[in-house]
């Protein structure tokens, strides 16, 4: 049955979080809908991580609402809080691989958290079969994380995040650290799946290129909330100065260029928007706390938790 493209797969409402006397959220408001590409932008420290965090359960927020596929996640005992796991996936910054285990034992791991019954052989088949599928060789499976490119790597940390046949994937910064080239195939790869397995997607990016090749509306984080959400097109007729700054600026007007120069993923992807809204408040640029120890952090979390 063909699903509404209307329907809303995550909403946050009136989100708060704040660490000691730094609120880092504050009456934060957002939609994510069916089968849509939302990249989030704000400068370094307005708290795109910890958005993400908070909606995948790994931050407790002080106030606020979050459902995920209608239900809500804040506070659900621990067999409502897996099921509602199972159906997403997560690439942390940085991929945040295990170093110790394989391509393959890495993508088995959720495999097994949520599955741990079934037969070896097929874990092994459904992880080979991930691998492949993120553009990755059949032999990299055996191999170990620091064997790998930095794209490899990122590839690898998306086949983990495919493992469980997610309807929703968050991506934090996946092309960090990545040449042009190498950015821009993951940028089709990401696009590519997203359109075939149908899957709604949640990206935090400063990739301005990845925002204008896949993203269907961006969400732009400052003053503590999301100010704006629309199409780059749409943010860009806002006069916000950070939203100004950041698409008309040097570096958004070259990538804005890439586009008007016939790129061909992100002809399709302005070619296939959602209904959008564009919403504006306040016009003063965001706060730019620090944000120290990122990768760390995630890196961290993925020990713990497994995504
Ligand atoms: N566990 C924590 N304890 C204390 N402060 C934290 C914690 N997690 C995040 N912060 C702080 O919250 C703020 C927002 O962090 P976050 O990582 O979400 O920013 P970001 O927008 O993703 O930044 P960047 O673009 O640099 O990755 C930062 O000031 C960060 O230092």
């Amino acid at each position: 049955m063909a699903r509404d493209r209307n329907e809303v797969v995550v909403e946050v409402k009136g989100l708060r979080n704040s660490f000691g006397e730094q609120v880092i959220h504050d009456g934060l408001d957002l939609q994510v809908r069916r089968g849509e590409i939302l990249g989030v932008v704000g400068g370094s420290g307005t708290g795109k991580s910890v958005l993400m965090r908070s909606i995948i359960g790994l931050q407790t927020p002080d106030a606020g609402e979050i459902t995920v596929f209608g239900q809500p996640t804040i506070g659900r005992d621990e067999t409502e809080a897996t099921d509602i796991r199972k159906r997403w996936g997560v690439l942390f910054q940085g991929g945040a691989l295990f170093s110790t285990l394989t391509v393959a034992e890495n993508v088995q791991v959720p495999i097994k958290e949520f599955y741990r019954h079934l037969p070896a052989a097929l874990i092994d088949e459904i992880a080979a079969y991930k691998v492949v599928m993120t553009g990755l060789p059949a032999d990299a499976g055996p191999k170990y994380p620091a064997e790998l490119s930095g794209g490899m790597k990122k590839r690898a940390g998306l086949a983990r995040a495919l493992a469980l046949d997610p309807e929703l994937l968050f991506l934090d910064e996946p092309t960090a650290g990545l040449d042009p080239i190498g950015a821009a195939a993951f940028d089709e790869l990401i696009r590519q799946l997203s359109r075939t397995l149908g899957l709604t997607v949640f990206l935090i990016t400063h990739d301005l290129d990845t925002l204008y090749a896949i993203c269907d509306r961006v969400a732009v984080l400052a003053e503590k909330k999301v100010i704006a959400v629309g199409t780059i097109d749409e943010l860009i007729a806002t006069d916000h100065p950070w939203i100004q700054e950041y698409f008309e600026g040097p570096r958004g007007r070259a990538a804005a260029s890439t586009r008007e120069f016939g790129d061909p993923a992100s002809a399709d992807a302005q070619a296939d928007r959602h209904p959008t809204e564009v919403r504006t408040n306040a016009a003063d640029a965001p706060s730019q706390g620090g944000s120290a120890d990122n990768h760390a952090r995630d890196a961290a979390e993925t020990q713990t938790g497994t995504r």
